[in-house]
């Protein structure tokens, strides 16, 4: 079970916990599913422009995470906690079928019966590609300290200007790659991917170290030196530089160039090199063609997530490193500290749309200062803005009659 809050339980007794729950949202890729569901505190009230005072509740959303191929953990974990209850009610519907959980991502419809059959709710599913960018533009406006650029070992945030974050490229590393032209908060177009993404990464990462976990490759390619596997510009000329066409003696040539000509087996290299040589070839090659799609259609700001990346030091320097050579400085890629729960947040804003006569009047705000809650949504969540240690974020629910 890979849940990167085991800890919830921490900030509340289970029993109050789980009596306190609402709105659950699932996102089920090809590799993970990501859980996003909001805890409720004690209500109080907050005043709107200083005029009428809405009662609001108190609370935090929880990001948890698991392997799809361990589905059943997952739906234990969900049953465990009595998130599926966290969904909205149809009233008219048949006992069987009165709640309905946000979901997106394949997993959405490729599970949906299980998770009937298991968890006796069913999944309203909503679009992936819409889902990652809601959550990323709730994101961004909502908590500070989202967004960071990182480049030679140095982390800086970002701070978003809301009317000047439009229009920028998604791109979501998860299994495969997507990319998308964000052109405001309604407007977006996937215009590109690849399949050479985290899923590739993992899977040839599998089979040539034979790591047990994702983490353990990650970890491994620490402490390689792709060097020893890669064929660079020095081994082709002589240790020169081509700088003609602008290319140092130790800038790659052939990703696992070396390996054609070494006369070694897979045996013969060590796996933290090869995990390392990999890393570096999938983040170079993503950097690569998002600044390509970035160019294409004129957009400056790159912002990436899902969890290919995984907060990974490596990664995203190699990322960063490519869209800088490529652009000649011109553009930045950024990245997110939800990386990969862009989609699962963005299932959970998606309970906006509905009214159940319950907790669904209401808006999740900016709790300070209130006039930062976006316009023309129903739930524009958030925050204090500061994310505590495990990854649980403090937001209010700003309850609306409507
Ligand atoms: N614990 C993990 N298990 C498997 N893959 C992981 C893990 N942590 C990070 N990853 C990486 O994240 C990718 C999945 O990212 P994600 O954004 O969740 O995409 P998807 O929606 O396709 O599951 C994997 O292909 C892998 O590269
Ligand atoms: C099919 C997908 C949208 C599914 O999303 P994922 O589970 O990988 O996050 C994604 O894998 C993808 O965009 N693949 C690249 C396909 C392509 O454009 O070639």
């Amino acid at each position: 079970m890979d849940v990167r809050e085991g800890e919830i339980q921490g900030n509340l007794e289970a029993d109050e916990f789980e009596s306190q729950i609402s709105h659950l949202a699932l996102d089920i890729g090809g590799s993970l599913i990501k859980l996003v569901y909001f805890s409720r505190n004690n209500g109080s009230s907050i005043e709107d422009n200083g005029r009428t005072k809405h009662p609001v509740l108190g609370g935090r959303l929880h990001f948890a995470k698991f392997e799809t191929s361990k589905i059943n953990d997952c739906l234990e974990f969900i049953h465990s906690k009595k998130l599926h209850l966290g969904g909205f009610r149809r009233h008219e519907a048949p006992a069987s079928d009165k709640i309905l959980i946000k979901a997106t991502g394949g997993g959405a419809y490729k599970f949906s019966d299980l998770i009937k059959e298991k968890l006796g709710v069913s999944l309203e599913k909503e679009e992936e590609m819409s889902c990652l960018v809601a959550g990323a533009n709730f994101l961004l406006k909502a908590v500070h300290q989202e967004a960071f650029t990182y480049m030679d070992g140095q982390k800086e945030y970002v701070q978003i200007d809301h009317n000047d974050l439009y229009p920028y490229l998604l791109v979501n590393i998860g299994s495969g790659v997507s990319m998308i032209k964000v052109d405001s908060d309604s407007k977006f177009e996937r215009i590109s991917g690849t399949s050479v993404g985290g899923g590739t990464f993992w899977g040839l990462g599998r089979l040539l170290t034979r790591c047990k976990s994702f983490d353990e490759l990650l970890e491994l390619s620490h402490c390689g030196n792709n060097r020893v596997i890669d064929m660079l510009v020095g081994d082709i000329y002589g240790g020169l530089d081509y700088s003609k066409i602008g290319l140092s003696s130790t800038t790659i040539a052939s990703s696992f160039g070396r390996a054609i000509s070494d006369n070694k087996e897979l045996e013969d290299y060590k796996p933290e090199d090869v995990a390392r040589s990999l890393l570096r070839m999938i983040s170079n090659n993503i950097g690569q063609i998002s600044y390509l799609n970035a160019l294409q259609f004129g957009l400056k700001r790159i912002f990436f997530g899902g969890f290919f990346i995984r907060g990974h030091e490596y990664t995203m320097d190699t990322i960063s490193v490519a869209v800088n050579f490529w652009s000649k400085g011109e553009a930045k890629a950024m990245f997110l500290h939800h990386e990969g729960f862009l989609g699962a947040m963005g299932a959970f804003m998606s309970y906006e749309n509905h009214d159940d006569g319950d907790s669904m009047n209401h808006q999740l705000v900016q709790q300070f200062p209130v006039s930062m809650a976006y316009p023309g949504r129903k739930i524009c969540c958030s925050l204090n803005g500061n994310l505590n240690d495990n990854e649980s974020i403090d937001c209010a629910v700003l309850q609306l009659s409507v």
